[in-house]
């Protein structure tokens, strides 16, 4: 996890928002150019909605979601953490748009993912997130380390690892207002990886995500709410639009929790953008009136957090 020393910033008030991004088909020009139009919207046709200070959008939104597509989408980005990056030099177009958005419009953003191309090994294929502060540079990366092996007979299956390789760190980043700790999708499902981040310091955790209409209704809201109960943090997740005429029908319902575990926000199915308005207010008052994050018995079972190699 990057920045690991250093203390995690208050948290403060600030808002966020979702964008459901719809119309992802075959040609990764219009589909950028269309992220790129919604991400413009996001920011200054927010209505009563206060600016958003941050913006995210979904799991694989450059790109159709399938095994079969990332090897043709896949992009090299080049960035290592710690390493001098220049985003508009970056051999991915995704890149060089989502740090040009967040530049134009000084926005914090969280570019969703897309399917990556190691630089070093072009065997590699990863599912990976990137992140820019206001001034556009790239602060940030989280490759997916839990890959969407699974198969429910007569439902779905789905076997990302047929092409994808599991990212192996955990990732977060500060701004002004808030650490923000990532996950991609799946990830959700792994207590650990939002507990670690919550014992890091983050006070919101992030998955861009496409959940499907067999495991949506059953585990969308309840991992989410799961995640921020057990940690006492927001957690949001953004999903695409769904597309019924697309290879992968994702559940939508782009979503923000807080850290009693109440939903303040849910998007529909279709393309859509959704605000809310992150009250530091409410972790403060959840942890004091139900104060489990001083109540653990590490005397008794160990602390995960502990034990994450970087
Ligand atoms: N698409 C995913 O990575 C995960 C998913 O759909 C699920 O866990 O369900």
């Amino acid at each position: 996890m990057s920045g690991l020393a250093k203390a995690a910033p208050a948290l403060k008030p600030f808002t966020l928002a979702l964008i459901q991004l719809g119309n992802i088909g075959a040609n990764k020009t219009d589909n950028l150019k269309h992220a790129r139009e919604m991400i413009h919207k996001a920011v200054t046709n927010h209505g009563e909605k206060k600016r958003p200070d941050l913006v995210v959008l979904p799991e694989c939104f450059n790109s159709p979601y399938g095994v079969n597509h990332f090897p043709q989408y896949a992009e090299k980005i080049g960035y290592t953490p710690g390493q001098p990056f220049e985003p508009e030099s970056s051999e991915s177009e995704s890149v060089r748009m989502l740090s040009a958005a967040a530049k134009e419009l000084k926005t914090w953003l969280i570019g969703g993912s897309i399917p990556e191309r190691d630089t070093t090994d072009d065997s590699k294929l990863y599912n990976t997130c990137t992140v820019y502060n206001p001034q556009g540079d790239l602060v940030a990366m989280h490759r997916k380390v839990h890959l969407f092996d699974i198969d429910i007979p007569g439902k779905i299956t789905f076997k990302e690892s047929e092409t994808l390789t599991g990212g192996t760190t955990l990732n977060f980043f500060d701004t002004e207002f808030a650490r923000i700790g990532l996950g991609i999708c799946y990830d959700v499902r792994f207590p650990e990886l939002a507990m670690i981040a919550a014992r890091r310091g983050c006070q919101v955790v992030v998955y861009p995500g496409a959940f499907n209409l067999t495991t949506g209704p059953l585990h969308w809201e309840l991992l989410q709410r799961s995640r921020a109960n057990d940690n006492q943090v927001f957690v949001s997740m953004c999903s695409p639009a769904r597309d019924m005429s697309a290879g992968y029908h994702a559940w939508g319902h782009s979503m923000v929790v807080d850290p009693i575990g109440k939903v303040l926000v849910e998007a529909g199915e279709g393309e859509e953008i959704v605000y809310a308005d992150i009250d530091a207010q409410t972790m403060v008052e959840t942890r004091k009136g139900i104060p489990v994050t001083t109540q653990r018995r590490f005397d008794v079972y160990a602390d995960v957090s502990a034990e994450v190699l970087y």
